[in-house]
C-alpha cells in the first residue's frame, strides 16, 4: 500500500507527520508532493524514509490512495494534471467540503472519499469526519477508519451534514479559541491586576478539565451547567446573560460558513 499526499501546507504536513508518528503508515508507504519543492523536501527530511514525488502525476502513478491536501480553489489545477492518470484502482481523498464527492466522481473513475481533519490532530486528538462515496469498498472504509483512528476519533457521516459538523470539529478549535479569548479579555477588563497570559491559562485549564469531567462522569452540557449553578448563585446570573445572545450567535456563525462555502463552490474551476 502506497499513500500519497499532494500539498505540503498546514494540513498535508500535519496529516503525514501525525500518521507516520502514530505508526499508522510506515515512512516507506508514504509519497509526498507539493508545488514548492522546498516544502516537500523539508517534510521528507523531517520524516526519514518518506519519498518525494516530483509531480502530481509521478505521485499518482506510484500510489494506491491519494490525499488532495490543497485549498479548494487549487483543486481544479491539480485535477487537470492528475485526472488522466487516475484509474478505478485509486482511492482519491479530498480534505475539504467545498469540493463534493460528485465533482470528483464526475471527473475521475476513482473511488472517492472525504476526510475532514482538524488542527488538533497535531497532538493526535480530537474528532475527524469521514464521508464515503458509493464506489468505496469495504477495504477503503477500513483503511480510512484505521488511518484516522490512529490520530483522532473518526465519525462517519453523510455529506449533507459535513458543513455543520466540520464547524464543530475543524473550524471548532478556532471558534472555541475566539470564545475563550473573549472570556479571558473580559476578565482582564474587570480585574486589572490579572495578567492576560494568566487569565488565558486559567481559561485553557478550565476548558480542558471541564471536558475531562464530562468524559469521566458522563455529564452532558446541561448537567455541567446545573452542577456549577448554585441555586440563587452567580453562575445562573451569568448564564442568563449568555443565553440572551449565545444561541443566535452560533446560528450566525454557522450561516456565515455555509454561505462562504456556497460561494466558493460556485467559483470552483472544476
Ligand atoms: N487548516 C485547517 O485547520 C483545516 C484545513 N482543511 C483543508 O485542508 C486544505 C489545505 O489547507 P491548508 O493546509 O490550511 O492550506 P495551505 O495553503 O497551507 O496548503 C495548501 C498546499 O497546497 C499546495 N498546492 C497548491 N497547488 C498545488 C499544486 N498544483 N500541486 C501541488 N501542491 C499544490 C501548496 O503548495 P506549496 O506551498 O508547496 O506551493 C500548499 O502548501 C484546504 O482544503 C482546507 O479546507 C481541512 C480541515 C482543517
Ligand atoms: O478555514 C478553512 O477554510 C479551513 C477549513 C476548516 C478549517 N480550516
Amino acid at each position: 500500500m502506497r499513500v500519497g499526499f499532494i500539498g505540503m501546507g498546514n494540513m498535508g504536513r500535519l496529516l503525514v507527520t501525525a500518521l507516520v508518528r502514530a505508526g499508522a503508515l510506515r515512512p516507506d508507504e508514504v509519497i509526498i508532493h507539493s508545488r514548492t519543492a522546498e516544502k516537500r523536501r523539508r517534510v521528507a527530511e523531517s520524516l526519514p524514509g518518506v519519498q518525494q514525488a516530483y509531480s502530481g502525476t509521478d505521485l499518482v502513478r506510484r500510489c494506491d490512495a491519494v490525499f488532495l491536501c490543497v485549498k479548494p480553489g487549487d483543486t481544479g489545477a491539480v485535477l487537470a494534471e492528475i485526472a488522466p492518470y487516475i484509474t478505478r484502482d485509486h482511492l482519491l481523498v479530498v480534505i475539504n467540503n467545498t469540493v463534493t464527492l460528485a465533482m470528483l466522481e464526475e471527473r475521475t473513475p476513482a473511488r472517492v472519499a472525504k476526510v475532514i481533519p482538524s488542527v488538533v490532530q497535531t497532538v493526535a486528538r480530537g474528532a475527524s469526519l469521514l464521508i464515503f462515496g458509493e464506489r468505496c469498498t469495504h477495504g477503503d472504509r477500513a483503511l480510512l477508519v484505521r488511518l484516522m483512528g490512529a490520530i483522532s476519533r473518526p465519525h462517519v457521516i453523510a455529506e449533507a451534514d459535513v458543513r455543520a459538523a466540520s464547524d464543530l470539529t475543524s473550524c471548532g478549535p478556532a471558534f472555541l479559541s475566539c470564545a475563550f479569548q473573549a472570556l479571558a479579555e473580559a476578565a482582564c477588563r474587570r480585574a486589572p491586576g490579572l495578567p492576560r497570559e494568566v487569565a488565558e491559562a486559567m481559561v485553557r485549564e478550565t476548558a480542558r478539565a471541564t471536558c475531562e469531567l464530562m468524559e469521566q462522569t458522563g455529564y452532558s452540557f446541561a448537567d455541567t451547567m446545573q452542577r456549577v449553578s448554585t441555586p440563587g448563585g452567580v453562575t445562573a446570573a451569568g448564564l442568563a446573560a449568555m443565553r440572551e445572545r449565545v444561541g443566535g450567535l452560533w446560528d450566525q456563525v454557522l450561516a456565515a460558513t455555509a454561505a462562504h462555502e456556497a460561494v466558493k463552490r460556485e467559483q470552483l474551476d472544476l
